[in-house]
C-alpha cells in the first residue's frame, strides 16, 4: 500500500508549536515509511484564510526541513466539493434545512426542557416539497446537513450508534454518534464546512493515514460515516495528544504565541524545536536529535501519551544548546558567515566557542572579543593588575598552540605563588573582559602572542 500523509491546517495565522507537532508527525511518518507527504490548506474560510499565512506556513515547514510533495488549496477545489454533495443528496443523506439560529435555539431549550439530548431533531426531514417550495418562496436559503446513520429504518429515531477504529494512537476508539446533530456540510451561502471538504480530500487524495490532533476525534466519527456514505474506504486514524503551554493553557494560531516564526527569530535551531515537538508527551526520552532521519528513527506514534502535554521553552533552551555544541563548522559556517565570521581562522574559532553558546548568534560577541578586544563587562580588581602585568611578561614564546596555555600558567604559577581561581580569573577578565567563557587554552591561539600582549593591563 502506498502510503500517504497530509498536513491540513487553516491558514488563519501562523503555526504554532502544537500545528507543527502534527506536521512533523505527519512529515516522520511519512519518511519513515517511505510515504509521500501533502501540505493541503483548508482555506475555505475566505473571510479569515490569508495568503500570507499560507506562505508563511510553507515557509516555516520548509525551515523545519520539511518539503511536502504536494501543496493544495481547498478553495481551488469547489467543483470537487460540489460534485460530492451532489452524490451525498441524491442518495438522501444530505437534506436541506431552513432554521434560523434563534429557532434552532429554541428547539434546543425545548429539547432540554424535555430531557432529550440537546442536538438537531431532525425536523427538516419531515418538511414535504411544497413546504420547502414555500420556504424558498419566503426568502429563506437552506442550509444541508448530513443524516448521520442510526441504523434503523425510522430516520427521526435516534437510536445509539456507534462507531469505532484502533486508533494509531490510541488503540480502540469509539464515537458515539447518537449524541451528535446531523452535522451541517452546506452552509446556506453554498459554502462548505471543514467536515465535509476534508473527507472529499482525503478520498480523493488517497491519504492512508489521517494523523491529526485529538481535538479532531468527534471529527472522526461522523466524518468515518460521511466517507462511508460516498462509498470509500477509511484511512487509518490516528490522534495526538495536544500541546499546552508552559503554564497548561491551550495554543491557538488566533493569538500567535509560540508561532514557529517567533521561535526561528528567537535563535532556536529548527531541529531542537523539532525534537521537543516530537518527543514530548511520548515514552522516549527528550533529547537533541541531530536531523530528520534519525528523529524518523526514533519516532514512534504509539509512544505517545494519551494526555495534554506541556510545552517548556526552557526544555527547548537545553536542546537548542546540545545542538550548537555539537554541530561542526560545515553545519554552521554559511551562519556565521552571515555574522561576519569567516576566514581561515573560522573553524578553529567556532570550535573553541561552540561549547559557550546558547544560540549561534552569540557567536557574534565572542568573534567581536577576539578581533576588537576584550568586553567591557568585568573590570580587573586593583589587587591583581601588577599580577596580571607580570603575568604577560612571561608569555611563551611562538607558535602558539593548545598547550600555550599550560604552559605560560605554569610559569605564572611558579613566579607568582598563585593557583587556582586567583591565577585563572584575572587572566581571564583581563583576556576577555568577562568572568566566564571558552576554555583560554582554546581562546589563546586565536589571539596570538600580540592579540594577546595587546591585552596587557
Ligand atoms: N495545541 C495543539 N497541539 C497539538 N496539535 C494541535 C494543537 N492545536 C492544533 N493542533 C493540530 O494542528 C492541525 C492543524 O489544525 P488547525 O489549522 O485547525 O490549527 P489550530 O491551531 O487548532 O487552529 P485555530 O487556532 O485557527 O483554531 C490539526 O491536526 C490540529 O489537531
Amino acid at each position: 500500500m502506498t502510503i500517504t500523509v497530509r498536513f491540513a491546517p487553516s491558514p488563519t495565522g501562523y503555526i504554532h508549536i502544537g500545528n507543527t507537532r502534527i506536521a512533523l508527525f505527519n512529515w516522520l511518518f511519512a519518511l519513515k515509511n517511505n510515504g509521500q507527504f501533502i501540505l493541503r490548506f483548508d482555506d475555505t474560510d475566505t473571510v479569515r484564510s490569508k495568503t500570507e499565512y499560507a506562505d508563511a506556513t510553507i515557509a516555516d515547514l520548509d525551515w523545519l526541513g520539511i518539503e511536502p510533495a504536494r501543496i493544495e488549496y481547498q478553495s481551488k477545489r469547489i467543483p470537487v466539493y460540489d460534485a460530492a454533495a451532489e452524490r451525498l443528496k441524491a442518495a438522501g443523506v444530505l437534506y436541506p434545512c431552513y432554521e434560523t439560529s434563534e429557532e434552532l435555539e429554541r428547539k434546543r431549550k425545548l429539547r432540554l426542557a424535555r430531557r432529550l439530548p440537546p442536538i438537531y431533531g431532525r425536523d427538516a426531514l419531515k418538511l414535504t416539497a411544497a413546504d420547502r417550495e414555500k420556504l424558498e418562496a419566503e426568502g429563506r436559503q437552506p442550509h444541508w446537513r448530513f443524516l448521520l446513520p442510526n441504523f434503523k429504518d425510522d430516520p427521526f429515531a435516534i437510536e445509539r450508534t456507534e462507531v469505532h477504529w484502533n486508533d494509531l494512537v490510541r488503540d480502540r476508539e469509539t464515537v458515539d454518534l447518537a449524541s451528535l446533530s446531523d452535522p451541517v456540510l452546506v452552509r446556506e451561502d453554498g459554502t462548505y464546512l471543514y467536515t465535509f471538504t476534508s473527507v472529499v480530500d482525503d478520498i480523493d487524495m488517497e491519504i492512508s493515514h489521517i494523523i491529526r490532533g485529538n481535538d479532531h476525534i468527534t471529527n472522526s466519527g461522523v466524518q468515518i460515516a460521511i466517507i462511508e456514505a460516498l462509498g470509500a474506504k477509511v484511512p487509518d486514524l490516528g490522534h495526538i495528544n495536544l500541546l499546552t503551554t508552559a503554564s497548561g493553557e491551550g495554543i491557538s494560531k488566533r493569538t500567535g504565541a509560540l508561532s514557529i516564526g517567533s521561535l526561528r527569530r528567537d535563535g532556536y535551531e529548527p531541529m531542537a524545536v523539532a525534537s521537543l515537538a516530537v518527543l514530548i508527551g511520548t515514552s522516549e526520552n527528550v533529547t537533541a536529535v541531530p536531523d530528520m532521519a534519525t528523529l524518523a528513527d526514533i519516532f514512534d506514534p504509539a509512544a505517545t501519551s494519551k494526555s495534554a502535554s506541556k510545552f517548556d521553552p526552557a526544555e527547548l533552551d537545553a536542546l537548542n544548546r546540545a545542538l550548537i555544541h555539537a554541530m561542526p563548522y560545515a553545519q554552521a559556517k554559511d551562519r556565521l558567515a552571515a555574522l561576519g565570521i569567516e576566514g581561515e581562522r573560522a573553524e578553529e574559532f567556532w570550535l573553541a566557542v561552540r561549547g559557550n553558546l546558547s544560540r549561534i548568534s552569540d557567536a557574534a560577541g565572542w568573534w567581536k572579543i577576539i578581533k576588537d578586544g576584550p568586553a567591557t563587562d568585568e573590570q580587573l580588581a586593583d589587587e591583581d593588575r601588577d599580577f596580571v602585568r607580570t603575568a604577560f611578561d612571561l608569555l611563551p614564546r611562538e607558535p602558539w598552540s593548545r598547550e600555550t596555555w599550560k604552559l605560560w600558567t605554569d610559569a605564572v604559577k611558579i613566579q607568582s605563588g598563585r593557583k587556582g581561581k586567583p591565577l585563572f580569573m584575572p587572566l581571564r577578565i583581563a583576556l576577555t573582559g568577562l568572568s566566564s567563557g571558552p576554555e583560554l587554552a582554546d581562546l589563546l591561539p586565536l589571539l596570538g602572542r600580540e592579540g594577546t600582549l595587546a591585552r596587557r593591563p
